[in-house]
Parts: structure tokens; C-alpha cells; sequence
């Protein structure tokens, strides 16, 4: 069996920089960011809304807006012992990176279902986009089985138009879409906002169900700190662009190193325990602006760990446990979370 210090690296995200030209300037929406994903493992990206997250996953399929800029940085993939540069590929080769290697489900993917087409046309088209020679008979045995997973009627589904299925049901058909090219990661842009706690719940459940059977990666960026919990092997807390703390997901929830993942964990006080719910607005103040940034912590104000250095200068991320990353020069005096409030 392999253990998990075995695990083999599938993505490493270097010392990646993006920023969105605007009419005020450059606003750096990811600033140096390191970032790997094993094999196997779910990885959850958290933060307040503005914090980079949506730029840095669009960054790795080369989906990011044309305004964005890679400033510096790369984003590598192993794939039988080869890399490939992601932020060096053509937009021919990244296309076949796409769903057949690195597949993504964004906050307004549900709108990726063409009204006037069946359900059924698009796992065709999906495949048929990466000339796999599966015949049509192929596919649709194999979106059946993705289907039933993910708990639908599996005819209905494939013969229905989208507005004829609830949210929920295009949902789950969307991530079984995104299964369908059998991708070696798989990523999450908020994948249960929109729907309601009963159907959330459920979606995750076939998530964490799926992910059990099928060998793959996910990154899933949630406000939900309670599906990063439960979903991830490991959690990186985002803030103005970088990666401020990064760890197993029991470091992150129970032991926090970061005053902000401190801050967010505790504006959900019965997160680990069974009522899971909440959400990331109770840490006083707001995101600096990322078009001046000064250098210093950009957590500092908000901060009531700081002290005079946090205005000085901006810390660099340091290691402070096995697998465990932050970047705060005050992170020894950051207290355990009680598990018992
Ligand atoms: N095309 C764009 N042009 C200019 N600025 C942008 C553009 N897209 C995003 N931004 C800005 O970049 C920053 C990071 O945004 P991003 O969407 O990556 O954050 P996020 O953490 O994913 O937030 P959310 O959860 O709201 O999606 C924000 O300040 C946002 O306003």
C-alpha cells in the first residue's frame, strides 16, 4: 500500500505571480505563490472573496481573463515521469490538457450546458473534442455509469435539455461530465454555492464517494470551511494573493499558525463538530487594495496578533512543521482552536 509520504507530486505551482491590467494599474491578484498537489490528495483553497483563488485556478489551464499577466512564476505537471510547463504551453497543447488531464468546474459552469442541446451531446462533443476514438456507443455506456454515481436516472438525464433538470441534478451531471476523460485532477470552483444545504450535502457526499473509487486530485476552492474539512487531505488560506498558511487539514482547523486562519476557523465556531455552518464575514475590516500594496503584513491591520515588524515588512512563507508552511512572524503566539465550543 502506499503510504502518504509516498505520494507522488502531479502539480507544482512555483513562485507564480499574476496581475489584471486595469486603468489604475496592476492589481496583483496572486503574488508568489507555491502551491503542490499530490496525487490522490484534495487540496482546498480558502479566503475571503477577492483573495486570488478563482485567478490562481485559471491560471493552470491558461483560462485567465486577458487582462491577466503572469508577472513570474510557472506551473509544472508530471505526467509518466515528464513535466510539462503549463504557463508555457500553447493554447493547442494546454486544450488537450483540459478536461483530459486537468478538468475544471467553475462558479457559473452550470451555464456550460448548451440550452438547445441534450445532455447527451455533451459528454459526445467532450470526448469527441480530444479524438479518443471512443465510439458514441462507448461514451454513452460510460456517461450512464458516471451518471448512476452521481445517483441520477441515468437515460432521463442524457435525453433531457438542461432547464429540464433541477440544480442539483445539473450539478451532479456537470461533475459527472467532468469525469468523463478520466482527468488526473479535477478542479472546484465553489461547486455547491448556489444550491441549497440538503442538495450541498448530498453533492458532497457523491463527491467524497467518487473521489473513493476513482483515482484523481482535487482542488476545491469553498467559503464552506466545513466541506474543506471534510473533503481535504490538505488546506491553503489565501490571502491579498498569497498563500499566508498551507498544511494538513487537521493542522489548519485544529492548530492554526496564521492569525487570518485563526480568524476564519473561529467566525465558525462548531466546525468541527456536527453542525457545520457559517460563513467568512465576521473577521473585522476587509481585503487591502491589490493595486498599492505596501510592504508590510497585509493582514496587519485586521490583525490582533501584530506587533511593530507586521507594518515594517512582509513576511515570507517558512516551514513550522512537518508539511506545515506560514507566513506570519507572530505565529508561535496564535492559539490552538478549542475543540470543544
Ligand atoms: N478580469 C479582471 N480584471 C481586473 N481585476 C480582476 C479581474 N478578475 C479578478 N480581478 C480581481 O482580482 C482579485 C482576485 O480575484 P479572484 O476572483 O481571483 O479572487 P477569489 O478569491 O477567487 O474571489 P471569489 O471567491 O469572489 O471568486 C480581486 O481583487 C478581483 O477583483
Amino acid at each position: 500500500m502506499m503510504t502518504k509520504a509516498m505520494k507522488k507530486e502531479l502539480l507544482k505551482i512555483n513562485d507564480l505571480s499574476i496581475a489584471y491590467n486595469t486603468p489604475r494599474g496592476k492589481l496583483h491578484a496572486v503574488r508568489n505563490v507555491n502551491l503542490t498537489v499530490h496525487e490522490n490528495e484534495v487540496v482546498a483553497l480558502i479566503g475571503e472573496s477577492g483573495c486570488g483563488k478563482t485567478t490562481l485556478c485559471l491560471s493552470i489551464v491558461q483560462l485567465d481573463e486577458d487582462n491577466a499577466q503572469l508577472l513570474n512564476g510557472e506551473i509544472n505537471y508530471y505526467k509518466d515521469g515528464e513535466v510539462k510547463i503549463l504557463t508555457q504551453m500553447s493554447e493547442r497543447d494546454i486544450k488537450i490538457i483540459r478536461w483530459q488531464e486537468i478538468a475544471l468546474m467553475f462558479q457559473a459552469s452550470q451555464s456550460v450546458f448548451n440550452p438547445v442541446i441534450k445532455i447527451k451531446e455533451h459528454f459526445i462533443d467532450t470526448v469527441k473534442a480530444h479524438d479518443n476514438g471512443y465510439s458514441r456507443k462507448a461514451i454513452i455506456d460510460k456517461s450512464k455509469n458516471l451518471l448512476s454515481k452521481m445517483q441520477l436516472d441515468a437515460d432521463r438525464v442524457l435525453n433531457s435539455y438542461a432547464h429540464e433538470l433541477s440544480g442539483g441534478m445539473k450539478q451532479r451531471a456537470l461533475i459527472a461530465l467532468s469525469f468523463i476523460l478520466d482527468p488526473k485532477i479535477v478542479i472546484f470552483d465553489e461547486p455547491t454555492t448556489a444550491l441549497d444545504v440538503l442538495t450541498q450535502r448530498k453533492i458532497i457526499d457523491l463527491l467524497r464517494l467518487i473521489k473513493e473509487e476513482y483515482n484523481f486530485s482535487i482542488i476545491i476552492i469553498t467559503h464552506d470551511l466545513a466541506i474543506a474539512a471534510e473533503l481535504a487531505d490538505k488546506v491553503a488560506t489565501m490571502y491579498a494573493g498569497q498563500i499566508v498558511e498551507n498544511g494538513k487539514t487537521e493542522d489548519i482547523f485544529y492548530s492554526p499558525s496564521h492569525p487570518y486562519s485563526y480568524g476564519l476557523i473561529n467566525a465558525v465556531p462548531k466546525l468541527i463538530s456536527d453542525k457545520c455552518e457559517g460563513d467568512l464575514s465576521s473577521i473585522p475590516g476587509s481585503p487591502p487594495d491589490l493595486i498599492d500594496i505596501e510592504n508590510k503584513c497585509q493582514f496587519s491591520p485586521r490583525c490582533n496578533f501584530a506587533t511593530e515588524e507586521c507594518f515594517r515588512d512582509e513576511p515570507t512563507i517558512i516551514k513550522v512543521g512537518e508539511s506545515h508552511f506560514v507566513a506570519c512572524y507572530n505565529y508561535k503566539n496564535v492559539p490552538p482552536i478549542r475543540r470543544d465550543n
